[in-house]
């Protein structure tokens, strides 16, 4: 199974709810997502607080921003069911379920939102960084196929599986690398998108730019963000190239012609193509064709 509707999800930035400054940043900023966060960048003392600026941040959507996110803590923690009324009353666009480990968890939140009749419109995503996660990831990620979970969307926790497994961080990632990949598979078997987890070093944006390229070619959809500086270079990884672009409509035009009509492959620059590959030559174009609106 492939995924659903194409969604652009290239730049997810996190912005703590707490933080004034970077709240006032947003409405220069045009990423693909805004993550409104509650949970782990924002102190426990603050925690009340930013919750109750949320209906302002918003209420405020920046103008270049396809979908307001917000991520609560987890529910089973002290401030984890005030922040999901608190963030239902808002009415963004997903609510950001932080340390799920079970298919259950996200049920529990879709629950709340039923019996707020909230509608399905309002989707859940589910961070994926803990041991049992990445344990029950098949299950968790089955749950895209059910529109009634309102899952869409995985966020890879690369720092709390960093902190909560012991493995070494490194530059390459090799001691990530399966659950990560594992994470990708099991997205695409639930029809849901996968964000890769943030990279720390804000300052050094060759690596970081490095880090957008093995995503993509890892196959995540996009890639979250802790600073204005990582949109460019996430929004370049993750767009369809020109190159890439003109061999999509070549693979797309050739099945249209007389001597292709009815056919499952064809002969393509002495290559086989075949529908599977106009399918994805498909998707890509309206990827391009949401950029571009
Ligand atoms: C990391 C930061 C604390 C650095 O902030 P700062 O020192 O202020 O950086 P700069 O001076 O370079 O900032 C330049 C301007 O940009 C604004 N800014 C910075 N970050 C953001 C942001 N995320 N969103 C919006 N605007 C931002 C600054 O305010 C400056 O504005 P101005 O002076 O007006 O020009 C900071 O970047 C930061 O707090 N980042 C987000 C941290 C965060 O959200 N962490 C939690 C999410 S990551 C996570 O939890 C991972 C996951 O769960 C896992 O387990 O892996
Ligand atoms: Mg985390």
């Amino acid at each position: 199974m492939m995924q659903n509707a194409p969604t652009l999800r290239r730049s997810v930035l996190y912005v703590p709810a707490s933080s004034d400054k970077a709240l006032a940043k947003l409405a220069s900023l045009s990423c693909d997502v805004v993550v409104v966060d509650l949970e782990d960048a924002v102190a426990p003392d603050r925690k009340e607080v930013a919750r109750q600026k949320l209906a302002g941040i918003l209420g405020d959507r920046p103008a270049g921003v396809r979908e307001m996110v917000v991520r609560i803590n987890a529910l089973s923690s002290e401030w984890g069911a005030d922040d999901l009324a608190a963030a239902i009353a808002c009415r963004p666009d997903g609510i950001l379920l932080p340390k799920v480990e079970t298919p259950r968890d996200v049920l529990e939140a879709g629950d709340v939102l039923d019996e707020a009749d909230v509608p399905g419109t309002l989707r859940l995503w589910a961070m994926i960084e803990t041991p049992r996660a990445v344990l029950n990831i098949g299950a968790i990620a089955e749950l895209g196929r059910d529109v009634a979970s309102r899952l869409s969307c995985l966020v890879a926790g690369t720092n709390d599986l960093v902190a909560m497994t012991g493995v070494k961080a490194t530059p390459d990632r090799r001691y990530l690398m399966p659950w990560l990949m594992q994470m990708v598979l099991a997205a695409r078997a639930g029809g849901i998108d996968i964000l890769d987890g943030v990279s720390n070093d804000f300052r050094d944006l060759d690596a970081f730019s490095a880090d957008c390229a093995q995503a993509l070619a890892m196959g995540f959809d996009g890639k979250t963000l802790i600073h204005p500086a990582q949109i460019d270079p996430a929004e370049a990884a993750f767009s369809p190239s020109g190159e890439a672009l003109a061999e999509a409509r070549k693979i797309v035009t050739a099945f249209t012609l007389p001597e292709n009509a009815g056919k499952g492959a064809i002969a393509l620059d002495g290559r086989m193509v075949e529908l599977l590959h106009r399918a994805q030559a498909e998707r890509l174009l309206a990827k391009a064709a949401m950029i571009a609106k």
